[in-house]
């Protein structure tokens, strides 16, 4: 579809009724809501078991119509990509055809729109499954589907998978890169909403705790899962609705556990790349201190309100990869919408996104401590209170 054809569905999707649709292949009933399809990033360093997972989820029988866009540079054309799919059971292959060979690399181009364009011929899936190449940062491919997602798309992001090949991601870890300060293994992992740890049979039980204990100092959000042979449930890839904004319920969650892991197993291992979470209790004075906090961290790439170092080099440069956070909103007198209301803070590379979100049963509502999870490089946790205390004007940091 050229792009002067592109209908405005801008506005019918924003609230999730089409009115009046305005393209003629796309039939959607008066107010039937738009059923958005979630794309699930699967990601992990060479010979993790990326393939062996996919290619599991695609025999596996169950009633879901699942996208998986492998990945592979093989001797077919560079310009289209393999789509397979599992239609309840049934697999059949559909090809995508991109101006580069790379999806990661094309996305921004036309990667969503020959998605997009596949599914009016063939009818929406329920998930796509979408593998990165072993050696990609996913973290702009991300970006580009949540930034995607705004702009009016059928696709948003669900979540990121990470595996790790359980003997060997601790080398891989640890390289040391000139071209790049935090090396891509790391990344993979530092971005995830999921980690599967794959390969399990080829450690011991306490090889694997310890394996387990060092994703977590650098990832202390994700869930995790050892396995062998990729052998996962499918709920552990699909609807992960990590990026789901109005979500309290998750954040709170993931937030509580990274405090129970603080309290065994606090050490860093080496790499400075770990996850930090920054607790305040008091109510915000106003939303812009905080706004222009976070935009000077993730866009200066430093500490607010500390002074410009001289000779800095790249190696302090502080670099956060994903960003999230639970707040309590500034003091509003006209609202009435009670202590369910939560400020939802979602980050990744230098996009965020704060919007007002609910908590939903699980949550202890009466748990009033506003916490924000930061995972990059260089962040130094007391540099941290400390800016954040005297920027944003919040007494007690801890
Ligand atoms: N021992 C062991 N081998 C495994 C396991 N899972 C996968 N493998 C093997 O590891 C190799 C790599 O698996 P793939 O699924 O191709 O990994 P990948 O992440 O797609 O690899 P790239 O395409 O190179 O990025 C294959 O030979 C698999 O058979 C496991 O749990 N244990």
């Amino acid at each position: 579809m050229a792009d002067d054809e592109i209908p405005d569905l801008v506005p019918a999707l924003e609230t999730g009724i089409v009115d009046e649709p305005k393209l003629s292949s796309v039939s959607v009933a008066k107010d039937e809501p738009i059923r958005k399809i979630p794309v699930t990033i699967v990601t992990g360093f060479l010979g993790s078991g990326k393939t062996t997972l996919l290619n599991y989820i695609l025999t596996e029988k169950h009633e879901k119509k699942i996208a998986v866009i492998l990945n592979e540079f093989g001797e077919s054309s560079d310009i289209e990509k393999s789509l397979s799919i599992n239609q309840e059971g049934t697999l059949y292959e559909e090809w995508l055809e991109l101006r580069n060979g790379c999806l990661c690399c094309s996305v921004k181009d036309n990667g969503v729109a020959a998605i997009e364009n596949l599914m009016e011929k063939r009818g929406k899936f329920d998930y796509i499954l979408l593998e990165t190449s072993g050696l990609a940062d996913p973290g702009p491919i991300a970006s580009m589907f949540w930034l995607d997602d705004g702009l009016g798309s059928d696709l948003y992001l669900d979540g990121i998978v990470t595996l790790v090949d359980a003997k060997h991601i601790r080398e891989y870890m640890k390289e040391k890169k000139e071209d790049t300060l935090i090396n891509e293994a790391l990344k993979q992992i530092a971005i995830a909403d999921r980690i599967v740890i794959n390969k399990k049979d080829l450690l011991n039980d306490t090889e694997l705790q310890q394996l387990q204990n060092d994703i977590r100092d650098v990832n202390a959000l994700a869930d995790i899962l050892q396995t062998e042979r990729s052998r996962i449930p499918l709920d552990f890839v699909l609807d992960i609705q990590a990026y789901d904004i109005h979500n309290a319920d998750t954040l709170a969650r993931q937030t509580k556990k990274i405090e129970e892991h603080s309290s065994v197993h606090a050490h860093s291992v080496g790499h400075d790349v770990q996850t930090i979470c920054i607790h305040f209790d008091q109510q915000l004075n106003t939303l812009e201190h905080l706004e222009s906090w976070i935009q000077t961290l993730l866009w200066e790439k430093e500490i607010p309100g500390e002074p410009e170092q001289e000779n800095k080099d790249d190696q302090s440069q502080v670099v956060v990869l994903r960003l999230k956070g639970i707040v309590l909103p500034p003091k509003d007198n006209n609202d009435t919408s009670g202590d369910r209301k939560r400020l939802i803070i979602q980050g990744v590379q230098d996009l965020y996104d704060i919007q007002e979100g609910f908590a939903h049963e699980q949550t202890d509502i009466n748990d009033k401590t506003s916490k924000i999870v930061l995972i990059g490089k260089n962040l130094d946790k007391k540099r941290l209170d400390q800016s954040f205390k005297k920027w944003v004007q919040v007494e007690n940091v801890y």
